[in-house]
């Protein structure tokens, strides 16, 4: 972004900042745009099982599911296919940045790295790591010392791309696929390379409770993490829904933050994420799909499921709360599908708005296409056609993805 103008005079903008009349993209009354969307929590593998929606809750889900889904992308040519298609369907939804966990498998989550090159999109890239799955041998890394090498193979394949757009991520799937002693080697390949971290945290009771009964001598959930070294501004824990002040004490410390899952949470019957107790605490919140926990691949689709969260939350605790005290709205949740991201991931000094010296990661927005899905009528401000947009709209709406300045999707005619 090299400049930000509101003045209307072409010619003189044209000899300041030096562009050609062929440069210029004129956007209709109906057009607006955006700072790109931002999923800061997306399984690229479990794709191809969105909107199946089995009815069970995450352990029982994972086991029969996920788990057997997952081990299929020890295919190189099924990932290839898989992913290819899950890519293509993030940036058709606007999904400019997605922090991406993968699989087990090492050259399949390359693949996806390759895939998310090639089409163009921001992306951090995570080979899951997990050296414990009860569910059996199938779906699980053969030992520490195994899962230690997988990892450094992935992030030094990564590395040695460098990629300014697609960059590795590390990955320790959560607390019960993990011993102790992998968390911490992982922790230190992170801290090596400066890189971005990213695992689930508190998302269901059950797991929660498992989690106490296999590490004692944690005081808690996040404590488990943090002792692992885990914990760094760089940190993206993925739902949040049971953590006690004292951790998120401990989260907004270490500056890690929160991807908020709310379809996912209310799709596998997880529980409320009270975003706005993690913002109180400094933390700072983004959205994620969480697909397939999460049944859509739309970032839209977060942004409502967030503001129904609050919603929620607040039925019935009117008495209890002080009039300050609403729920988020979609401004709020707006901002964590953009900037909120893009701090959760630490890129916001790249991403997340339009400031000057930042990439161009932008949605042309148009709520008049020829397919649109919902009206607007000429005397609403572009303030109710914003609003329109973020809860009715969808990717018919959604006319063009730039990524870094280039475009990567075009649903104009020709
Ligand atoms: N939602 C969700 N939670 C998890 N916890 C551990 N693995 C997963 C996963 O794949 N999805
Ligand atoms: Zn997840």
């Amino acid at each position: 972004i090299c400049f930000v103008d509101d003045s209307g005079d072409l010619k003189t903008l044209q000899d300041e900042y030096r562009f050609n009349n062929n440069d210029i993209q004129r956007l209709k009354p109906s057009q607006f745009i955006i700072p790109g969307f931002i999923d800061s929590h997306v399984h690229a593998a479990q794709y191809y099982n969105t909107g199946c929606s089995p009815r069970l809750k995450l352990l029982d889900w994972l086991q029969a599911f996920t788990f057997p889904l997952e081990a299929k992308f020890s295919d190189t040519d099924f990932a290839q296919a898989a992913y290819t298609k899950a890519v293509m369907r993030l940036l058709r939804h606007g999904t400019t940045t997605a922090s991406y966990f993968a699989t087990i498998h090492t050259d399949s989550s390359l693949k996806l790295a390759e895939i998310t090159e090639k089409l163009g999109q921001r992306a951090f890239i995570g080979k899951v790591s997990m050296d414990v799955n009860d569910a059996g041998p199938y779906y699980v890394e053969s030992s520490l010392s195994v899962a230690v090498k997988n990892c450094e193979r992935f992030v030094n394949t990564m590395l040695k791309k460098g990629n300014p757009l697609v960059a590795p991520s590390i990955t320790p799937r959560f607390a019960l696929s993990c011993t102790g002693e992998l968390m911490k080697e992982l922790a230190v390949i992170a801290d090596r390379s400066k890189l971005n971290i990213q695992t689930h945290i508190s998302e269901n009771r059950e797991e929660c409770r498992l989690v106490r009964e296999l590490y004692p001598n944690s005081q808690h959930y996040t404590d488990v993490y943090d002792r692992a070294g885990l914990l760094s501004e760089k940190t993206v824990l993925a739902h949040g829904v049971y953590l006690h002040n004292e951790e998120m004490q401990t989260i907004s410390s270490r500056g890690s933050g929160i991807s908020h899952c709310p379809n996912s949470n209310m799709t596998l019957r997880s529980g409320l994420c009270n975003t706005k107790r993690l913002l109180q605490h400094g933390i700072d919140v983004g959205l994620g799909t969480d697909m397939s926990g999460g049944y859509s691949a739309s970032i839209l689709d977060a942004i409502r499921y967030a503001v129904q969260t609050s919603n929620i939350l607040h039925i019935d605790c009117d008495l209890d709360f002080s009039n300050e005290d609403v729920p988020i709205g979609v401004k709020d949740t707006f901002r964590m599908a953009t900037l909120g991201g893009a701090e959760v991931l630490n890129i916001d000094d790249k991403v997340g708005n339009f400031v000057v010296g930042k990439d161009f990661d932008a949605l042309v927005v148009d709520v008049s296409c020829d397919t649109t899905g919902f009206d607007v009528f000429e005397d609403e401000s572009p303030e109710d056609k914003i609003t329109k947009f973020l809860f009715l709209g969808d990717d018919r709406n959604i006319q063009d993805v730039f990524v870094a300045g280039r475009r990567v999707v075009s649903g104009a005619k020709e």
